[in-house]
């Protein structure tokens, strides 16, 4: 069985080398909507696969951590990065170029090693992430499975390489949440949320 959950952020962001004009030499923002697609052939002591609202506590905070922060290729000229980053409080330094399909990469790799890191505490089985699927707009999407996300034609997406502004670890729960992923800690979901 899939389970699926909808988040959203508001980002800004430039694809440099792209064949838009606008989205190449422009700062720009989308209002992106992203799905988490689970898949487990068990249900937990509730009779689902994985209750929504535990997705809503390190997950959300994963993708919120890019809501209203403009978004930073570390490849971009270093002149454009020191302006951005004195400009605006919330930013993301990837080693990515922000597409929203190296969007979906990105998501797949992190909340695939968050759920690996997480101890369940409620019966759930086996449950993995089948895909993530990242819409920049009402119009286009991007669509990463596990192959995609690991792929090594499509670059590495190395976490040791992301880098969120104080400000924004600032809004987590826990201001080391980023180190503790890093360093593979173990997460315990909590009973009640
Ligand atoms: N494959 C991809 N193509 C484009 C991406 C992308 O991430 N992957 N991104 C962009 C730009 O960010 C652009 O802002 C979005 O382009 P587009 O879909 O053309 O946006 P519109 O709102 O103009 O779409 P309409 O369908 O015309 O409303 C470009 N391409």
């Amino acid at each position: 069985m899939i389970i699926r959950k909808l988040f959203k952020f508001e980002n800004a962001h430039v694809v440099r080398g792209c064949s838009t004009l606008r989205c190449r030499s422009s700062i720009h923002g989308h209002s992106y909507k992203v799905e988490l697609l689970f898949e487990s052939n068990f249900l937990d002591n509730a009779q689902m696969v994985y209750d929504f609202g535990l997705m809503k506590q390190n997950m959300k905070a994963i993708i919120d951590s890019f809501d209203h922060s403009i978004t930073l290729w570390d490849k971009d000229e270093a002149e454009y990065i020191a302006s951005m980053q004195k400009h605006s409080q919330r930013w993301v330094l990837l080693p990515l170029s922000p597409s929203a399909e190296q969007f979906s990469r990105l998501f797949f790799v992190l909340i695939d090693k968050l759920l690996s890191l997480t101890t369940s505490v409620n019966g759930e089985k086996e449950v993995k992430l089948y895909s993530v699927i990242v819409h920049e707009t009402d119009t286009g999407y991007a669509q990463a499975f596990k192959e995609d996300a690991y792929s090594k034609n499509m670059g590495i997406v190395n976490i040791d390489e992301i880098i969120f502004s104080d400000t924004i670890k600032d809004d987590w729960a826990d201001r080391d949440f980023w180190d503790k992923m890093k360093k593979d800690k173990r997460f315990l979901n909590p009973t009640t949320v």
